[in-house]
């Protein structure tokens, strides 16, 4: 594991663009694992200003997210569907037929969770995976206590992460308390993954996922048995 330490959150997400940038310049073909949440906003800023400056070509380009809410369209506010969209995806020119998030508005969210673990698998697996991480030290939304054997399932939500998610719904009621997540077995396969960690509510999770033996009770703990994790942590989550 490759730890960098920046000065804060904004230096962070520059080189964490930059280091993705560098992936898709020089790939013939990526398929990039993304995140949501608050960690990586700056990031998709950063990098589709850096894709648009030098109009880079990104018809090789596919992507997979790591998890959406069950129960909220693709056209929900809160969506992650809606994250991407107003993040990312309407900035830059990834053709819109290779970007894909698992449906948490399926019909069947048992057919929903194999169809989206199968379509990893169609597209060749994930080069690159950026992480955010939990306090909880959850990755993707694999709360405490799943498998590391795990595939994209169906997860009920820890009240520490409907909390956490709370601010961005106007009560904590609207927040699903159930989340399609790629699991940690799915997550481990990518090639190489790309941790941030920014902020002093993130220090414990972050030590812990560094230093704490690797247990189902600490998801993030996994990583530390990946071959390829470069983690991009501020000081105020070192400190
Ligand atoms: N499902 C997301 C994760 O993918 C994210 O990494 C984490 C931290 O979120 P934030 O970056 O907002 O602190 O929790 C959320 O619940």
């Amino acid at each position: 594991m490759e730890l960098r330490r920046v000065e804060d959150y904004d230096a962070m997400s520059m080189l964490a663009a930059r280091i993705v940038f560098e992936r898709i310049v020089n790939s013939e073909r990526l398929v990039l694992g993304l995140a949501t949440g608050s960690t990586p906003e700056a990031m998709y800023d950063h990098l589709a200003e850096m894709l648009n400056r030098d109009k880079i070509d990104l018809s090789h380009v596919y992507t997979v997210n790591l998890d959406e809410y069950v129960g909220l369209a693709d056209d929900h506010p809160q969506s992650y569907h809606q994250y991407m969209d107003n993040l990312f995806f309407s900035k830059v020119d990834i053709p819109s037929d290779h970007t894909f998030l698992p449906n948490g508005a399926a019909e069947s969210l048992e057919a929903e969770v194999e169809r989206y673990e199968l379509l990893i698998e169609e597209l060749g697996g994930v080069d690159l995976q950026i992480l955010g991480i939990g306090r909880n030290g959850h990755i993707g939304f694999n709360e405490p206590g799943t498998s590391f054997d795990s595939r994209t399932h169906v997860v009920n939500l820890t009240e520490t992460t409907v909390n956490d998610n709370a601010r961005f719904f106007d009560t904590v009621e609207e927040v699903p308390k159930q989340a399609i997540t790629m699991g940690l077995h799915t997550i481990m396969n990518a090639e190489s993954i790309l941790l941030l960690v920014s902020g002093d509510e993130k220090e414990e999770a972050l030590e812990c996922m560094i230093d704490c033996e690797v247990s189902e009770e600490l998801p993030a703990t996994i990583l530390q048995t990946h071959h390829d994790v470069t983690v991009i942590a501020d000081d105020e989550a070192l400190e």
